[in-house]
């Protein structure tokens, strides 16, 4: 796949602050100058799809239509199991206009009542919209478990209840980099590098994975 190149300056379409600082991180080796959606002032677009691909698409064409510059949009959430993969689409929305995310994860870890089944995955949906109106999606997923009560004050959203298949510690106690070495976001990225650096990837992942280091110091 050949896409058309991205130039030196990118919008990160979303309006959450954690998105947008962990993308703003996964991107600082490619010498990008990245802006928010919220920093040039462009409308939140009503989220009217029902994939996370469509809404990921729908988000980036609009902020790239707004800017005339490229646009990278994430759309991403929990889908669990034993919930039929809600919250899913719906992750922001069960926050409330408050986004009020001790609030989502009671709601989730009400509607699980005694499940024995606590499996969930996290996943991301990258899209790349340029002016021209060419799109390019790419899709990362993490699956794991759901503990209760949340751990952790790290990371964003769903992160506290989520423990990742494998390790002990929920996204919200581990170390950005961690997160950001499994996460669905790093994920889709992967594949976003792989399709607009072919070539180039590998390098810049080590940068990334030190950029994403120095930008997220311990708190
Ligand atoms: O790594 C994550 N760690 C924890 N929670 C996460 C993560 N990734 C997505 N999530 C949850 C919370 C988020 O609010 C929702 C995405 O909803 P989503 O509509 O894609 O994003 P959003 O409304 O927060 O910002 P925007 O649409 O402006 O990009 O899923
Ligand atoms: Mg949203």
């Amino acid at each position: 796949m050949s896409l058309p190149p991205l130039g030196d300056k990118i919008v990160i379409a979303s309006h959450n602050n954690g998105k947008v600082g962990e993308i703003g991180a996964l991107l600082a080796p490619w010498g990008i100058m990245v802006r928010s959606a919220a920093q040039l002032g462009l409308v939140e677009p009503e989220e009217t799809a029902s994939t996370f691909a469509g809404n990921a698409e729908l988000k980036a064409r609009a902020a790239a239509r707004a800017t005339g510059l490229p646009a990278l949009a994430d759309d991403s959430g929990l889908a669990v199991t034993a919930l039929g993969g809600n919250p899913g689409i719906y992750s922001a929305r069960w926050a409330g206009p408050e986004k009020d995310f001790g609030l989502a994860m009671e709601k989730v870890n009400a509607a699980l009542g005694k499940s024995s089944d606590r499996s969930a995955v996290f996943i991301c949906v990258l899209c790349l919209a340029w002016p021209d109106g060419n799109t390019a999606c790419f899709e990362g997923r993490v699956a794991g478990n759901l503990v209760w009560p949340p751990r952790g004050k790290r990371g964003f959203g769903y992160d506290p209840m989520f423990v990742p298949k494998g390790h002990e510690l929920s996204f919200g106690e581990m170390e950005p980099a961690r997160k950001h070495a499994m996460s669905h976001r790093a994920q889709a990225f992967s594949k976003l590098v792989a399709a607009i650096a072919p070539n180039g990837g590998k390098a810049k992942r080590e940068e990334t994975d030190d950029a994403i280091r120095r930008t997220h110091p311990e708190r």
